[in-house]
């Protein structure tokens, strides 16, 4: 249950900085932070990463609601006992679940993280991005350690 926290924390954060954000920017303004490194811009997004399948909300609902209860699925199962697993899972339900509101209530998703570190044209992004990206690097470190792990009882 203590994962879900983690989960709730992530929308919450999410829909606070959208909603400040819609209530304060006009889309399209953009707010200096870290001349040639990082903006708040405010942006939507009708689509998925780098506005794929733009307008597709039909799709994005079913993809969504497939990716949330894979989730709670292996939370309540695999994960069982493993908090690294446990912790990466709540940050992609997070994500999933932020971005799911926008486009659920708004049919488009609220976007103003804008960075230049990652190479120029990297899109514009936010908090349930974050958390989705950092919940699939730790399932990937997740793996990776699980395969370790059997690597060595197999060699012993
Ligand atoms: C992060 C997944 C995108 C997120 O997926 C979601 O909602 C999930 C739960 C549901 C989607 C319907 C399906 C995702 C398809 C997977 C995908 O697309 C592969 C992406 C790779 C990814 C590594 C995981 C790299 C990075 C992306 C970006 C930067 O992330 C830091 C760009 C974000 C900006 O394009 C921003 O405008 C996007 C906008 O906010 C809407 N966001 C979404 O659709």
């Amino acid at each position: 249950m203590g994962y879900y926290l983690i989960a709730l924390f992530v929308i919450i954060l999410d829909q606070f900085t959208k909603w400040t954000v819609v209530r304060n920017m006009e889309i399209g303004e953009s707010i200096k932070i870290i001349d040639h490194f990082f903006y708040l811009t405010s942006h939507r997004n009708k689509g998925a990463a780098w506005g794929m399948l733009e307008g597709q909300m039909w799709l994005f609902y079913i993809i969504t609601l497939i990716v949330v209860s894979g989730i709670i699925y292996y939370m309540q199962t695999q994960a069982k006992g493993k908090p690294l697993f446990q912790v990466s899972l709540a940050f992609i339900l997070g994500g999933a679940v932020g971005n799911f509101i926008d486009r659920l209530f708004r049919k488009e998703v609220v976007d103003f993280l804008d960075t230049y570190i990652f190479g120029y044209d990297f899109p514009i992004f936010n908090i349930a991005d974050s958390a989705l990206t950092i919940g699939v690097i730790l399932l990937f470190i997740q793996m990776f350690k699980e395969e370790r792990k059997e690597k060595v009882s197999e060699h012993g």
